[in-house]
């Protein structure tokens, strides 16, 4: 059930099926996390007699930041449901890879952040489901406390959803997204529902906890400023394919209104509206 006015632009995904996908992958916490790249060779995907996305060929080192951009439509949502296995693609393969490029199964959760939150669950509960079950209840409080202080809220633990403002509850939701130590963060305009300077706050949280934990992150965003700002790549879709990828040679963490972003930013949106 949603909370606040914020709708998944995935409607599609089923609680169910998110469940399914979380409960298919049992993580042994013992083991130090490790980023899962991505090898992506001729990936198709065909709905009836719409094909979405052309052969794409892509890789995504273990550890990168990749935003994906384009125009509404383009195939955005689709590429990141098939980069997560929560659909299958129609032709060509995608693999894991690992920090020295070689196929290999992630040692640490492939995880996609859902912005929706449980309003019978308190705070310190939505986050400990992240970590799916069987996992005893005081190491569940532990490291949801510990995720909680990873987003500046662990004060918030004991509250109720209905008790947060839009961009508190969107931290308790990246919380969760964290709380199992991904290897690989998928996310899907998950600052959508934002004001401007909340959300630039959360683009800063999130810069600190990609740095921090290291994970491979795939965002799709339709404001190019937020991909430049975040990633250390970006890749504009169109008409099924990719149009353009851009290393952004920026260190992080990185300052609004640097002139060298705005360039990128210009190019970026000259590629997506037929400018270039
Ligand atoms: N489950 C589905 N069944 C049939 N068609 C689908 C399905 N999912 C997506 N599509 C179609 O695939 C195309 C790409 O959709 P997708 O949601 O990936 O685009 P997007 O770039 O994420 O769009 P937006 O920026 O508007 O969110 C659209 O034509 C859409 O109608």
């Amino acid at each position: 059930m949603p909370v606040g006015p914020y709708q998944s632009p995935l409607a599609f995904i089923s609680d169910a099926e998110l469940d399914a996908h979380h409960a298919a992958q049992p993580v042994d916490y013992q083991a130090a996390p490790q980023p899962a790249g991505l090898k992506l060779r001729g990936v198709e995907k065909r709905f009836g007699d719409n094909l979405v996305l052309r052969g794409l060929d892509l890789d995504v080192p273990a550890g990168q930041f990749l935003a994906i951009v384009g125009k509404s439509g383009c195939g955005k949502s689709t590429l990141l449901r098939l980069l997560v296995g929560l659909d299958e693609p129609t032709g060509g393969r995608i693999e894991f890879v690992d920090e020295e490029g070689e196929a290999a199964e992630p040692n640490s959760r492939i995880v996609f952040q859902e912005p929706r939150l449980l309003p019978w669950f308190s705070v310190a509960d939505n986050v400990a489901v992240g970590l799916g079950d069987g996992v005893p209840k005081a190491f569940g409080r532990r490291e949801a406390e510990r995720a909680l202080k990873g987003v500046q809220l662990s004060e918030k633990s004991k509250e109720w959803p209905s008790k947060l403002s839009g961009g508190q509850r969107q931290r308790v939701a990246l919380a969760r997204a964290l709380v199992s130590r991904p290897g690989l963060l998928a996310l899907d305009e998950p600052l959508g529902a934002l004001d401007a300077l909340t959300r630039i706050g959360m683009q800063d949280l999130v810069t600190n906890v990609w740095r921090e934990l290291g994970f491979t992150a795939v965002l799709v965003t339709h404001d190019v400023a937020e991909a430049v700002h975040l990633a250390d790549r970006v890749i504009v879709l169109d008409e099924g394919r990719i149009s353009l990828d851009l290393e952004i040679p920026r260190d992080q963490p990185r300052r609004h209104g640097d002139p060298v972003l705005a360039e990128l930013e210009g190019s970026l949106l000259d590629t997506i509206l037929g400018k270039a």
